[in-house]
């Protein structure tokens, strides 16, 4: 599973049955209410980083990979806009790297 083939299921499940599915019933609660399960599950994250705990951390963390892109779907922003603005940043400090060489 790529989050490419995670973020294709979620967007369908934007015109799905909200009885159907948990993540289409989120969608239809609204941006608002899954940028908090967002926030919720990146807060769950920090404590398990905090902690040490490697099996909670990795657990918390495929919750917060999932409830990011529930939001940027929630949004209409596309998962390859956020990728094209990673690959824009690397692409940019490879060029201050080479600046400084
Ligand atoms: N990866 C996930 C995934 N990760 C977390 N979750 C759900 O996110 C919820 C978060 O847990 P919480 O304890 O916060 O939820 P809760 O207490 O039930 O909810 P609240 O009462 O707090 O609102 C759980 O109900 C999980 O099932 C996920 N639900 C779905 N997926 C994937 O999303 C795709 C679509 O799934 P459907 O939701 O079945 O359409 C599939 O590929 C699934 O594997």
């Amino acid at each position: 599973m790529t989050l490419d083939d995670l973020f294709v299921t979620i967007q369908s499940r934007k015109s799905a049955d909200p009885s159907s599915s948990w993540t289409a019933q989120l969608l239809a609660k609204g941006p608002e209410k899954c940028a908090e399960k967002f926030g919720e599950e990146a807060v769950e994250a920090i404590i398990e980083a905090v902690k040490d705990d490697k099996a909670g951390l990795t657990s918390e963390a495929a919750d917060v990979l999932y409830h990011l892109l529930v939001m940027l779907a929630s949004r209409d922003v596309a998962l390859s806009d956020v990728l094209d603005e990673l690959s824009r940043r690397q692409a940019q400090s490879g060029l201050a790297e080479k600046a400084a060489r």
